[in-house]
């Protein structure tokens, strides 16, 4: 019996953009209930540290939306992170910000992370970028759209990835007084109207719910409640919810958050395109296999670029648990229900990915030898994450 309230970290995405929305606004009030995890407190500090090198450590966010708030912030600096973030694309949005008249440097290898930037005034108004790699790109370059003199209009060419957290940003910055809108199918266009200041407080992250959502499937029976989520959320992952309802955990919303109920009901298999919600991938990939489920999940193209190269790094370890995942163009991971011996002690690899630590976890309620390397990770998203299991009764051995 797993039985736990829970209450969940803030959502680092709406920390983060809050955070470089409020410095642009330069606004009198500060956003409430931002994250205590490494990608916000890395965000907060390089906007109030003031210093000339600047180390987001393995943010993507803080990496992104930086480079694009710099370049419009009188000074000078570098902006580095770990060597995985040095291995994470950047050209893209280099390019774009250089053909609003932006200067940036590579001052490592070309297309990545480190990046000299000197603070400028950007003077073009409308560019053509890719939408298909990271929408952090696309973010990045919105949120700087109000300060512009004449705004900025966005052009995405190819599948648009990761839609929700653009619109996440939209309703953002019109929350902070910007207008900002799709003009078209692959257009988005932002007026030079300054933001304004408001008291704005940050929801709970529902990637970090989806951990929950797991656990409960697993188990036999559970009383989860999860605090701080709710229902017309701005988050795109709130769509796990939905998808979690036909692994048979529905959701009650209460005043307070949500709570779980199991309904007993699982399908045969399990198709989902994840092309909006890539960081549930690892999520569904654990709890589909360990209920026994069949899947086919397409959308998993950005996986490659992520914290690690997530495709790999699910089918190693769930291969440790005695699954043989396959995988398709970079982009697709499907099961047939194909097993495998599995390891009597499995040590699960991190991957310096929080969310390998914590997709994994669930699966000690089912394998109670496993371990799990390096569980620092979590701090990237969710620092409590290993007390919060501790509370709802788990014992997951931790191999520092
Ligand atoms: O904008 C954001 O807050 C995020 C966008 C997504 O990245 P991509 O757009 O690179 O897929 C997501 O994976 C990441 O965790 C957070
Ligand atoms: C991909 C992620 O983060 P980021 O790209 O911001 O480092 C994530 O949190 O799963």
């Amino acid at each position: 019996m797993v039985k736990a309230t829970i209450q969940l970290p803030a959502s680092k995405s709406i920390s983060n953009r809050a955070l470089i929305i409020n410095a642009l606004g330069k606004g009198i009030y500060s956003p409430e209930n931002l994250s205590d995890c490494d990608d916000t407190q890395v965000m907060i500090k390089a906007l109030t540290e003031g210093k000339e090198t600047i180390d987001i450590m393995a943010a993507g966010t803080a990496m992104r939306f930086l480079t694009a708030y710099l370049s419009v912030t009188p000074g000078e600096r570098t902006i580095t992170g770990t060597a995985r973030m040095q291995q994470r694309p950047i050209q893209i949005l280099v390019n774009a910000l250089r053909e609003l008249g932006a200067e940036i440097e590579y001052a490592g290898n070309e297309g990545f992370p480190p990046l000299h930037i000197i603070g400028t005034e950007l003077k073009k108004n409308e560019i053509t970028l890719k939408g298909n790699v990271s929408s952090q790109y696309i973010s990045a370059l919105l949120m700087i759209g109000p300060v512009l003199k004449n705004g900025l209009t966005l052009h995405l060419s190819g599948e648009i990835i990761s839609r929700p957290y653009i619109n996440l940003t939209l309703q953002l910055m019109n929350d902070f007084g910007a207008k900002a809108a799709w003009t078209a199918p692959n257009r988005i266009s932002v007026a030079p109207q300054p933001y304004e200041s408001i008291p704005f407080t940050v929801e709970s992250d529902w990637s970090a719910a989806s951990y929950w959502y797991q656990i409960a499937a697993l188990s036999s029976k559970e009383e989860i409640e999860l605090l701080g989520l709710f229902h017309h959320s701005y988050q795109g992952d709130s769509r796990g919810a939905e998808v979690f309802s036909r692994l048979g955990i529905t959701t009650e919303f209460t005043a307070k958050g949500v709570k779980l109920k199991k309904t007993g009901n699982a399908p045969k298999r399990l198709d989902e395109d994840f092309v909006d919600i890539p960081d549930l991938a690892q999520t569904f990939v654990v709890t589909c296999a360990l209920l026994n489920i069949p899947f086919r999940f397409t959308g998993l193209q950005s996986l490659k670029i992520k914290e690690t190269d997530r495709i790999t790094a699910l089918r190693n370890e769930l291969k440790k648990l005695g699954y043989l995942i396959e995988e398709e163009n970079d982009s697709v991971l499907m099961w047939n229900g194909e097993r495998c011996e599995p390891e009597q002690t499995p040590m699960i690899q991190t991957y310096e990915d929080h969310r390998m630590a914590m997709a994994f976890a669930p699966a000690a309620i089912h394998y109670s030898n496993l371990q799990i390397v390096e569980p620092q990770v979590v701090s990237k998203s969710y620092p409590n994450y290993w007390s919060d299991l501790k509370q709802a009764g788990f014992q997951v051995i931790c191999e520092e």
